[in-house]
């Protein structure tokens, strides 16, 4: 046997050491001399059978060794040694559960290895069961047999603890006033023989009047079978006289009555238990929540029906597999991270999560995952708890429809078109863009709801909603205000004549003839009102509210017609719609004209080339210059048929001119940056040769400097593939715009011309000078011959020469001409210098 002993008087422990060296070689005695190495070796060693201590330590007591290794479960024994006339400590050590004690008397030491052995025996013969010790409650009045038990159980039976008491009041007072309160003890036991209330009395009260369960037992003389079974009937659970040797018997049978009824309260909790769990199974199995645990894996190990109802899998096709096999493939690996990284940091998870039906239909749920953990905190399994939002989401979708459609025609309402035009403004803010409310009331619906009745009246909406929507692009948004009145919001328009424009065709569209159910044909005419952002309002109210005024001027002026919020928006827009519609027509009626300018070689003043330079006869008497009409050309897309005629026109005049004799080396012709990025250029320029039979090193195409900046790579490409065919190129009103030459130098670019506002102001401003120097410099480097505009005196014709400039364009020479007058003039030029 192993032996700490933990002992401070030096004498007493060498003389220990020696005795049982002497006497019990197989107590192997390890000794220390305070509580602080006492503690610490049981810490670090688990080998020891028991502890022997001393009771008064230089650092402490021995009864605190005696808790320490109780509290920390450290199965070993313990005695406890105490000085003469220590028995208070001796029983507090056994109260405390040590398993003996020894007094240190003369001759302790012979009798001390018999303790230690027989305190091992009761050590290990403590029922394991026992998580803690007895608590009984002893009432007896004869102070002798009182000792005797105390002292017997004490020494024989140390864990059960007693607690004396010597009347009836004295037990009631130490006792719950009724059941379900908590008491002090685990048993009482109670003697018969009581001053006052008897053994029996006392029963009565705890059992009948208290209603208290704890076991009762109860002490009788001999031969009182009479008192026993009254006892019994009023409920004790069982009873010992008190014969000879009584005493032996006493602890095993306590431990007998405390462990039945130990084991009957066992049994009504695991009834309770069993009800409950009973309970959560009803639950389980009857909630419309989808229900699986799954182990740490994951893998599932039980589903409810739910479950199966909710996913179309029978329970056995899911045991065993991934939670997530359900999955939808709608979600992204990040979100099952955050789900895992959720559940694992902070136990849960909840949110919305698509998953896949046996059926292979995609469903939303709305999952709450939760983990289980044990007593020790650890996580067991995971618990998750499913709503099937299928319909849910159905009925927000019918909500939503309900909330932002009109239920007629199905188009948005009020509200949905609020919130478009709060999108269109945000939109046209950010590109410089407009957007138009055109507000649209049918003129004298009423009279087809009073005269045809209001069913038709709705179809009649309803043909008119699908015709409208028919009619408008994706980017426009039509709704329904109620009644006969709609809105339609154009978004990021570049004028206001694209608005009226609109209207226009709505209006014509409303000249339809409808069909009613009865076979009747009606037309439903309409007011149109329109406001503008940023122009008339900025919020979608003030917009809606202004077009619905502009609505009203357009009824009070005669119906069937549109106004804007402003008069001179109106009247600029019809303008400019008529003109586009004019262009329209004069592109038919052949109105247009070209007129051509001379370009002089500087140093030889030949005639080398002519630019094309359109004018529109629209009468007689008036011949309009391309800066009243090329930009609303531009503007409505009419610029490419414009456009694909003037290169047509050029190329044949240039032909028949050199089929004439007249030697030009090009014929330049202006080309629009819409051409550029609308239309197919090359294709054009390739037809218009064809076509003419020009040769194309004789075309000279110019574009400007910003067609070359706006669409960069792809002006790019389009320039080379034009070079491909053997055009030459030349960059317009160089200088006015913001590339630099460095930059042109990527472009295949053959001349250069100098914008006239440079040339026209060479004399008096020394800062142009220097610009036009440059200019011409660089191009030159740069392998471009220059062409100087606007060339009016003979001052700058002079300049531009010295600052070797290689051609002139210019009224000093001539304005653009017709093609006969240019001929004249080409020849008169021509004779002159002796060029001919
Ligand atoms: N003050 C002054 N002006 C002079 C002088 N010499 C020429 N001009 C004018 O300068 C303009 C030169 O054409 P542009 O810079 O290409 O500028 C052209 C060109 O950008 C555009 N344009 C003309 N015809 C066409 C065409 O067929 N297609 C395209 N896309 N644009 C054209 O219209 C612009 C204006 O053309 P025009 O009115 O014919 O005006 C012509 C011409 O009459 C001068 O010494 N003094």
């Amino acid at each position: 046997m192993r032996v700490l002993y933990i002992e401070d008087n030096a004498v007493d422990a060498d003389l220990t050491r020696r005795y049982f060296q002497q006497h019990h070689a197989m107590i192997d005695l390890d000794i220390v001399s305070c509580l602080s190495d006492g503690i610490a070796k049981l810490s670090r060693s688990h080998d020891y059978h028991l502890l022997l201590t001393d009771l008064k330590l230089p650092d402490g007591s021995g009864l605190e060794a005696l808790s320490w290794v109780r509290q920390h479960d450290v199965p070993i024994s313990v005695v406890i040694l105490t000085g003469q006339g220590d028995e208070a400590s001796s029983l507090a050590a056994l109260k405390q559960g040590a398993d003996e004690y020894v007094v240190k008397r003369n001759d302790y030491l012979s009798g001390l290895a018999a303790s230690l052995f027989s305190a091992l025996a009761r050590f290990r013969s403590v029922p394991k069961y026992l998580s803690r010790h007895i608590r009984v409650l002893y009432v007896e009045h004869n102070p002798y047999d009182a000792d005797l038990a105390v002292r017997f159980l004490a020494t024989h039976a140390p864990y059960i603890e007693l607690t004396l008491v010597q009347s009836a009041s004295d037990v009631l007072s130490h006792l719950p006033l009724q059941s379900g309160e908590p008491a002090e003890f685990d048993l009482v036991l109670i003697d018969y023989r009581l001053p006052g209330k008897d053994g029996l009395e006392l029963v009565r009260e705890l059992r009948h009047t208290r209603q208290l369960t704890l076991p009762l037992v109860l002490i009788t003389g001999q031969g009182s079978e009479d008192v026993i079974a009254q006892a019994l009937h009023l409920g004790v659970d069982d009873f010992i006289s008190k014969h000879d040797g009584y005493l032996y018997e006493l602890a095993a049978f306590l431990e007998k009555v405390s462990r039945t009824a130990e084991l009957r309260k066992e049994h009504r909790e695991l009834l309770k238990l069993n009800a409950a769990l009973r309970q959560v199974q009803a639950v389980f199995d009857s909630t419309s929540e989808g229900v699986l645990i799954a182990d740490l894996k994951p893998r599932i190990l039980t589903v409810n029906k739910a479950y199966t109802d909710i996913t179309g899998y029978a329970e056995s096709e899911v045991l065993g597999k991934n939670p997530g096999f359900i999955k939808s493939g709608r979600h992204h690996r990040t979100f099952y991270q955050t789900l895992w990284k959720s559940l694992s940091e902070t136990g849960s998870w909840r949110g919305e999560i698509w998953n896949r039906r046996k059926t292979g239909e995609v469903f939303p749920q709305f999952l709450s995952l939760n983990t289980v953990v044990n007593e020790q905190g650890q996580a067991t399994h995971y618990v998750g708890i499913f709503n099937d939002l299928s319909y849910q989401k159905e009925s927000e979708q019918r909500l939503q429809t309900l909330t932002h459609y009109d239920p007629l025609t199905q188009l948005p309402n009020r509200l949905l078109l609020l919130s478009r035009i709060d999108h269109a403004i945000d939109q046209a803010e950010g590109q410089d863009r407009q957007v138009a409310v055109l507000y649209l009331d049918l003129d004298r619906f009423k009279n087809i709801n009073d005269s045809y009745g209001h069913q038709e009246g709705d179809g009649c909406l309803k043909t008119l909603a699908q015709r409208l929507s028919h009619h408008l692009g994706k980017e426009d948004t039509l709704a329904r205000m109620g009644g006969d009145e709609f809105i339609v919001v154009l978004e990021g328009i570049a004028h206001p004549e694209r608005a009226a424009q609109k209207a226009e065709s709505l209006l014509e569209l409303m000249q339809k003839p409808i069909t009613l159910s009865s076979g009747l044909e009606v037309v439903c005419a309409a007011s149109i009102g329109i406001s503008l952002y940023p122009q008339d309002a900025t919020t979608a109210t003030e917009l809606i509210q202004y077009a619905d005024t502009a609505m009203n001027q357009a009824k009070s002026l005669g119906r069937n017609t549109y106004r804007f919020f402003t008069e001179e928006l109106t009247i600029q827009a019809r303008c400019r719609l008529d003109l586009e519609n004019s262009i329209r027509k004069a592109l038919k009626e052949n109105e247009f004209v070209l007129h051509y300018q001379p370009v002089i070689d500087a140093q030889s003043q030949r005639v080398v080339g002519a630019e094309a330079l359109v004018r529109w006869h629209q009468n007689k008497e008036n011949l309009l210059g391309p800066d009243k009409f090329i930009p609303v050309a531009e503007d409505s897309g009419l610029i490419i048929p414009l456009g694909r005629w003037v290169l047509r026109q050029a190329c044949l005049q240039m032909r028949r001119w050199l089929d004439m004799g007249i030697r030009l080396d090009f014929m330049a012709v202006n080309l629009s940056g819409v051409q550029f990025n609308l239309g197919s250029v090359e294709q054009e320029v390739f037809d218009a040769l064809q076509c003419s039979g020009l040769p194309p090193s004789f075309l000279d195409l110019e574009l400007t400097e910003s067609i070359i900046m706006d669409y960069g790579n792809k002006s790019l490409s389009i320039m080379n593939k034009l070079k491909e065919q053997g055009v030459s190129l030349s960059i317009d009103d160089f200088g006015t715009g913001y590339s630099s030459l460095a930059h042109l130098k990527n472009f295949p670019v053959d001349r250069l011309k100098i914008d006239k506002s440079f040339v026209q102001s060479l004399e008096e401003q020394t800062k142009d000078m220097a610009i036009v120097t440059t200019i011409i410099n660089m191009a030159h480097n740069l392998g471009m011959k220059v062409v100087a505009e606007g060339v009016e005196t003979l001052a700058q014709q002079e300049l531009l020469k010295q600052l070797e400039c290689e051609f002139f364009q210019g009224f000093y020479f001539s304005r653009a001409l017709d093609d006969v007058a240019f001929v004249h003039w080409y020849e008169a030029h021509s004779s002159k210098y002796h060029h001919s």
